[in-house]
């Protein structure tokens, strides 16, 4: 019978949970005090430890994070699981990086405790053993080997096995969505569907139809039964892009389904339970939208329970050249042409480019290189044609004395002069979404009637 043992100085918590571990057919015991605890499981021998973070002495999670290194480090073979409230989940984040297993939000979900009990004993002692950080091994289909980027791909490893809800931030092309998708392959819902959803694409009065669906007659244009995505991604991940875009209403509407984990079918009075894990992306700052009023702290709260920033293509040039001689690797497979290279100067120029719209506009300019390229080697001089522009900055180096911003402004100035104002051209161009493009816009104060 595994053995487990409980850490944690309150007695109630203890008590219940000793209750639910020992029907569920563990052997059990608790452990009050956080200063003997390492002498208690010497001598215990548990096979997993559950370790609260917070003890009442000092809430701020500190004394438990002490504890849960002297564990570690004492035992490093030990899994442990950590148990934290929700304020302090981001400390619990730090512990899984210093090698805890997994960890449980308090008040806890019945269920998803046995099921994360579970995983980590069948895991056994040393095969969850850490990650190092910045190891190499690929996750997902993400391509990049800069030290920021593995950093973010080694905390998304570590939480793709729980249930936690993940905020990814970025800029518009960063790779958001495949680091959502990626987290989705490498969880315990890899077997059901990944449902993504562009919450900037729906508008406001089909916000819950496309979410929560509609039974036919629900309203005018209802004419059959509908799923929504939350129905749709039931037993898998349920991706919401460009969260920061939700109106006022529909974040209410989210927050409440999110917090009661259950939904209504738009004209149905049948309460359906949620079975999705939520991944939330934006290209925003919810914090300042939060203080600016525009974005619901209670919503962010919920959805950000972990936080993975991407940064932007330039601040990250390392990854460049690999992602270059990937996205050229691909198009000399789609377009058959298996002689395609790069002009040795081409990759060097390439790092040193600004790309504003990250990694999908370097994608972008490659396949069109590749596409247009009359030879079969792709030099500067055709990236910069291609790049739609010969006197602007993706032209050249950046000029001295501009700063970024000034050259975004020129870009997509220059773009829509190029395009007629028409948006889904200059941004395609830019190698934006049309809503990355308008947020632009409505940032820099530019008019599409004079660009
Ligand atoms: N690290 C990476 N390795 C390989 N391909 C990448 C990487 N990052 C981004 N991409 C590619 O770049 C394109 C943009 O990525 P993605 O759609 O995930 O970005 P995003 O941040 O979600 O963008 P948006 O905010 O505009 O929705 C995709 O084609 C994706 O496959």
């Amino acid at each position: 019978m595994p053995r487990i043992l409980i850490i944690d100085d309150d007695r109630t918590v203890c008590n219940s949970l000793e209750l639910l571990l020992k029907r569920a057919g563990y052997a059990v015991e608790s452990h009050y005090e956080p200063r003997e605890a390492v002498d208690r499981v010497r001598a215990y021998r548990p096979d997993l430890v559950l370790l609260d973070l917070n003890f009442t002495v000092e809430t701020s999670g500190r004394a438990g994070m002490r504890l849960l290194m002297e564990l570690l480090e004492a035992f490093p073979q030990l899994p442990v699981i950590q148990m934290t409230g929700w304020a302090t989940v981001q400390l619990a984040v730090e512990g899984m990086k210093a090698g805890a297993r997994d960890f449980i939000a308090k008040p806890w979900d019945n269920k998803e405790l046995l099921n994360t009990i579970r995983t980590q004993l069948e895991r056994g002692a040393d095969a969850g053993a850490a990650v190092p950080a910045g190891d190499a091994e690929p996750f997902g289909s993400l391509i990049g080997s800069s030290a920021v980027l593995n950093d973010i791909i080694n905390q998304a490893r570590r939480v793709a096995g729980t249930e936690a809800a993940v905020l990814i931030t970025g800029e518009s092309g960063t790779g958001k969505e495949l680091v959502a998708e990626a987290i989705h392959a490498a969880s315990r819902r890899a077997g059901g569907p990944f449902v993504a959803v562009n919450l900037g694409g729906v508008p406001e009065q089909l916000f819950e139809s496309e979410l929560f669906g509609h039974k036919a007659g629900a309203f005018t244009d209802a004419r059959t039964d509908r799923a929504g995505r939350f129905e749709l991604a039931a037993g898998g991940t349920l991706f919401l892009d460009e969260i920061g875009d939700l109106a006022p209403a529909a974040q209410v509407k989210l927050l409440r389904v999110l917090q009661e984990r259950q939904y209504e079918r738009l004209g149905e009075s049948r309460p359906r339970p949620t079975d999705v894990r939520v991944i939330s992306a934006t290209s925003r700052n919810l914090d300042s939208m939060v203080a600016a009023g525009t974005f619901r702290e209670d919503l962010l709260y919920r959805i950000n329970l972990i936080h993975l920033q991407l940064p932007a293509l330039r601040e990250r040039p390392e990854d460049i050249a690999p992602l270059a001689v990937h996205f050229l690797d691909s198009a000399r497979r789609r377009y058959d042409r298996p002689g395609l290279r790069f002009d040795p100067p081409t990759v060097p120029w390439l790092r040193r480019q600004p790309f504003p719209g990250n990694v999908r506009q370097l994608q972008n300019l490659i396949e069109r290189a590749a596409i247009l390229s009359p030879d079969d080697t792709i030099t500067v001089d055709q990236l910069q044609r291609q790049s739609g522009s010969n006197s602007e900055p993706l032209a050249g180096f950046t000029p001295s004395g501009v700063t970024l911003e000034e050259m975004e402004i020129r870009m997509i100035r220059a773009a829509l002069g190029r395009n007629g104002g028409e948006i889904t051209a200059t941004a395609r161009e830019l190698g934006l979404t049309r809503a990355a493009l308008y947020r632009r816009l409505e940032k820099y104060g530019i008019s599409i009637t004079t660009p």
